[in-house]
């Protein structure tokens, strides 16, 4: 049975304030989405990889992929926000009938590809799998500025991805969204739940945090550069 990877880069990287999406930026060399496309497409476990991108980049994004040789992976443009462009991949995706799907932000380089395996063993009928870390700091709610509660950080997790599941119930559960105009979930596990999956929590080996600010890709260069030396 197949495994698709989706890696998501429709987005314009508003927060990181450059004329460049972030995607395109040079990670020690290397385009951030590249990074992200080959943590998949260069592992045995991932049999089809699509690449959602920003409408306006995608002509950009295959001559750069073609000079990487990276030939099977499928573009295809992005929506509006995050949610309508996974929906966008997964509807891609469906003509490869692949079994599980992982999708993956484009912004998170850093993912570590030998948990690939991992993730994918928690993945069955009605469960899915998620990458997150857990918190270590004291968590507050608040309201203009006013600290309202602290939260019990024991039960709180940041959500990171790959977000893995079986590749109809995810599908099904982005068509349900859209069809009940839930139109604003920040991530794939949200959607999931709402329609009656449940979610196993795996922490991330490495980091694996989102190219979000310059100050993000500053941190991701220097933890590359002991990496990669
Ligand atoms: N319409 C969108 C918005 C976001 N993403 C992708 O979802 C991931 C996480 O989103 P985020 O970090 O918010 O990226 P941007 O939306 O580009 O950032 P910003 O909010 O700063 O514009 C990124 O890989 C981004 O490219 C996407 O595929 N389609
Ligand atoms: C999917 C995600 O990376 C999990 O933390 C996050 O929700 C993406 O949010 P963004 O606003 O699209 O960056």
């Amino acid at each position: 049975m197949k495994t698709a990877a989706l890696i998501v880069a429709g987005g314009e990287g508003k927060r990181f304030g450059s004329p460049l999406p972030k995607q395109f930026v040079k990670l020690n060399g290397k385009e951030i989405f590249i990074r992200s496309v080959e943590l998949f497409y260069q592992s045995s476990l991932i049999d089809c990889v699509v690449l959602v991108m920003h409408p306006d980049w995608v002509a950009r994004a295959l001559s750069i992929l073609k000079n990487y040789g990276l030939k099977r992976v499928e573009v295809v443009a992005g929506g509006e926000s995050r949610q309508q462009s996974v929906h966008k991949g997964l509807n891609a995706l469906s003509r490869y009938k692949p079994h599980k799907v992982m999708i993956h932000d484009a912004a998170r380089p850093l993912f570590n590809a030998n948990q690939i395996e991992e993730i994918l063993s928690y993945v069955k009928p009605g469960k899915g799998a998620v990458i997150a870390e857990k918190i270590t700091d004291t968590i507050y709610q608040a309201e203009d500025g006013i600290l309202l509660k602290v939260l019990d950080r024991r039960k709180l997790w940041k959500a990171q991805t790959p977000q893995c599941f079986i590749f109809e119930e995810i599908l099904r559960a982005h068509e349900k969204a859209l069809s009940d105009h839930f139109l604003d979930a920040t991530d794939d596990a949200t959607l999931y739940m709402k329609y009656g999956g449940e979610v196993t929590l795996l922490s991330s080996r490495s980091p694996n945090f989102k190219i979000t600010a310059q100050t993000d890709l500053q941190i991701a260069e220097s933890y590359l550069i002991k990496l990669e030396e």
